[in-house]
């Protein structure tokens, strides 16, 4: 089955905002950025609003798509839609204990990320 991954590449002044992934999770002790997956039937801007509030204490204000993966792990199929996160209310926090860090997105290749975010942190370093 695939399942539906809204995620937020959230912005600010030529930074990206990322988050460490729990070692018990999927992909654990990898970085990410932030989302999660969509409930049925949910549209995946609405999912990325919700998850957004949840994991980052933040209010998404404006968003745009930005390219949507489709990756299979063998033991997991996954479709990322990957927003950019343009404006946003509240200062992004890691509102469940997980590490948090605004890098720029220069220095985005000295951090491991799931295999399926190669090609986004790829095309995010040569946008800038
Ligand atoms: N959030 C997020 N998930 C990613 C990224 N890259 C990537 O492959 N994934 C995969 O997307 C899947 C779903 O994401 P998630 O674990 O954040 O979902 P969730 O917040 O609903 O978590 P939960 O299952 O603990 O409730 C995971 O299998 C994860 O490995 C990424 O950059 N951000
Ligand atoms: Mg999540």
């Amino acid at each position: 089955m695939l399942i539906k991954v809204a995620v937020g590449l959230i912005l600010r002044d030529e930074q990206v905002f990322i988050a460490l992934r729990h070692a018990s999770q999927h992909q654990g002790g990898l970085w990410e950025f932030p989302g999660g997956k969509c409930e049925a039937s949910e549209a995946a801007d609405v999912a990325l609003a919700r998850e957004l509030q949840e994991e980052c204490g933040i209010q998404v204000e404006a968003c745009e798509h930005f390219d949507t993966i489709a990756h299979d792990y063998g033991d997991k199929q996954v479709e990322l839609i990957f927003f950019k996160v343009t404006d946003f209310t509240g200062e992004p926090s890691g509102s469940e204990g997980q590490e948090i860090r605004w890098v720029s997105i220069t220095e985005l290749a000295d951090y491991d990320f799931p295999e399926a975010n190669v090609p986004i942190v790829k095309a995010l370093m040569s946008d800038c």
